[in-house]
């Protein structure tokens, strides 16, 4: 779909290159009228498409001294153990009062240890805080008391998580479920071999006793012999009020969750001792032990949110143009890798005098989103239609031939603009051939798109193994933890289409630096090249086949003199919009 810009590209390029696109008689009011107001900081006017001197004020912030940014604490990565909190113990306790003084069981049952969730909301941006953190820990449940007082319950831990936050388990040490795994695999194997239950005897004949006994709490006042001989009930089966999510756990937290999604869940706390009163023994001298919660180990990736990605070399004026659209203070250097993590400026569609700079529709999809879903799943959503007020542009460090291969920053940082709607190649035109530049900047992100897929397919051969079997998670486990939170998460639209998750995105090109000397014919090539692109005589520059290729326009602009930087906003919001 075309941008919704005007397709004249004279409303503007009289600014940079009025040989190349001669007026034609054409009034240069008439030639405004595409752009129907005035951006702050900008010397696009409605009433003269003139380039006027750049003000002092716009002068200086577009280009600033290396030394005039703002900086914030990022990371994107993080790697966590979770740790919930272990069951407290049952408690062994006999009612004692005043003529009562053998009197019948009262101990408290423990405290469950609390649970570790985790929750995508507005106002993170990092991961940082995770990531030096290393672990979480929920609080352990408290033991029971006499007088049948129970325990606390451990305090549960909500880890709070940027929007865009994708979450994959890397193991999990879980003794409880191995335990009920192994104890169930040991009944069945008798049951096969319809084997009698004997008593197990150690090597010098003694009995074994219990294999759980580890699980009882037994009454202090008993020798080891008494302990051993005694004769413990079946561990009683109990009802979980939740469940640990099945491995391995995999989440896209692509949208806000307004309620917490469950991680690790605390282990169960102890039955006291009146739980054992029975006729043959009233008055039971054990209870059972909290039980020890499993440890998870995750890990966080954040992929930033934003609807416009910039990709382009180092150097090629990417933060430049990213201060001249919006607020941002990123910075901005005469030198390559001047970026070094991530920045997003939002671009508001508004000339700050209470008039719209352009008027466009987004699609808006509503949903029950976690409301009535217990872990936050997308229902039923009905796409609406409601106005555009701003959108957000991502400016990324630059990319250099062999980024693929890990030089200079490598590839990594496209992960911020893998989900952007729109990319935007920034190329510098005075820094020799655009089109070379452009196929260049397209192998990368090519690259970089089927080795994403590779690791997609590499996850889902991962998650076919049925780790229930191996790391004795019950079956109606797997079944509790829907499967669709892991299948629609990660794999990102065309994905396992040969790059096309992100050939497929609309894009256009920004080209800078239009105020330098000699960079018409540069530009002169490249809008030619484009136009082929369009035509279908020349391939996607990154090979992949069925990309986008409608309408690839260049753009070209001055950003540090704001000059054909509406353009660049008008035809983002026209793919994004369109
Ligand atoms: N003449 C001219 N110089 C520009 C223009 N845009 C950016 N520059 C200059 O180019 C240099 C690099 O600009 P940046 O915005 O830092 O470039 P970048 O692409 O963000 O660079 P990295 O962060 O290193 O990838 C700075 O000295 C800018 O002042 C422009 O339109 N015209
Ligand atoms: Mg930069």
């Amino acid at each position: 779909m075309a941008g919704r810009c005007p397709r004249s590209p004279r409303v503007f390029l009289p600014f940079l290159y009025p040989s190349l696109f001669p007026l034609n008689g054409i009034s240069r009011p008439a030639l405004a009228a595409g752009v129907k107001g005035t951006r702050r900081n900008m010397n696009t006017s409605t009433t003269s498409p003139e380039p006027s001197a750049p003000s002092d004020d716009l002068r200086s912030r577009l280009n600033p001294d290396p030394d005039d940014y703002s900086m914030t604490n990022f990371s994107d990565k993080a790697k966590l153990s979770l740790y919930p909190g272990p069951g407290g113990h049952g408690c062994i306790s006999f009612l004692r009062e005043a003529f009562v003084p053998d009197g019948p069981p009262n101990g408290g049952d423990g405290g469950h240890g609390g649970n570790i969730y985790i929750q995508a909301v507005h106002g993170e941006t990092s991961l940082h805080k995770l990531a030096r953190k290393k672990f979480v820990r929920a609080g352990r449940g408290k033991s029971g008391m006499g007088s049948a007082r129970s325990g606390q319950r451990g305090e549960d831990v909500v880890i709070p998580v940027p929007v865009g936050t994708v979450v994959r388990e890397i193991s999990r040490d879980d003794p409880e479920a191995e335990s009920r795994f192994l104890s169930r695999r040991e009944r069945k194997r008798r049951s096969r071999e319809s084997q009698p239950v004997e008593a197990e005897v150690d090597e010098e004949g003694e009995p074994v006793g219990d294999p759980n006994l580890h699980k009882w709490v037994l009454y202090n006042g008993m020798s080891s012999s008494d302990r051993k001989r005694m004769d413990l009930p079946p561990l009683p089966s109990r009802d979980r009020l939740f469940r640990q999510p099945a491995a391995p756990i995999l989440l896209d937290l692509s949208r806000p969750t307004p309620q917490p999604i469950l991680l690790a869940v605390g282990g169960l706390g102890g039955l006291g001792n009146p739980h054992f009163a029975s006729k043959n023994t009233p008055k039971p001298l054990f209870a059972t032990r909290g039980e020890a919660a499993l440890t998870l180990e995750i890990e966080l990736e954040l992929k930033l949110l934003a609807d416009v990605g910039l990709v382009g070399l180092p150097n090629a004026g990417k933060s430049t143009l990213l201060r001249s659209i919006s607020n941002s203070r990123t910075r901005v250097g005469d030198w390559a890798f001047t970026t070094l993590q991530p920045n997003i400026g939002t671009v508001v569609l508004d000339n700050n005098k209470g008039r719209p700079m352009l008027t466009s529709y987004r699609k808006v999809a509503h949903s029950s989103y976690g409301r009535s879903d217990p872990f936050g799943r997308p229902s039923d959503t009905q796409p609406e239609v409601e106005r555009r007020t701003r959108f957000t542009i991502a400016d990324i460090p630059g990319l250099i031939e062999g980024a693929h291969l890990d030089k200079g920053l490598g590839v990594a940082f496209l992960r911020h603009v893998e989900r952007a709607g729109v990319l935007a190649f920034v190329l510098d035109l005075s820094a020799g051939n655009a089109v070379a530049a452009l196929k260049s900047l397209w192998n990368e992100v090519g690259l970089y798109a089927h080795m994403r897929e590779e690791e997609e397919r590499e996850r889902k051969r991962q998650a076919a193994i049925d780790w229930s079997a191996s790391a004795g998670t019950d079956a109606e486990d797997s079944a509790f933890w829907p499967s669709t939170m892991s299948t629609d998460l990660d794999a990102p639209a065309g994905v396992g289409q040969g790059g096309l998750h992100i050939a497929g995105k609309p894009w256009f090109v920004v080209a800078t630096k239009g105020d330098l000397p000699d960079t018409q014919e540069n530009f002169r090539e490249l809008r030619d090249y484009l136009a082929a692109i369009s035509r279908g005589e020349e391939p996607h520059p990154s090979g992949t086949e069925g990309a986008w290729t409608r309408d690839c326009a260049a753009i070209p602009v001055s950003a540090i003199n704001g000059h054909g930087v509406d353009r660049v906003v008008h035809w983002a919001v026209g793919l994004l919009d369109g």
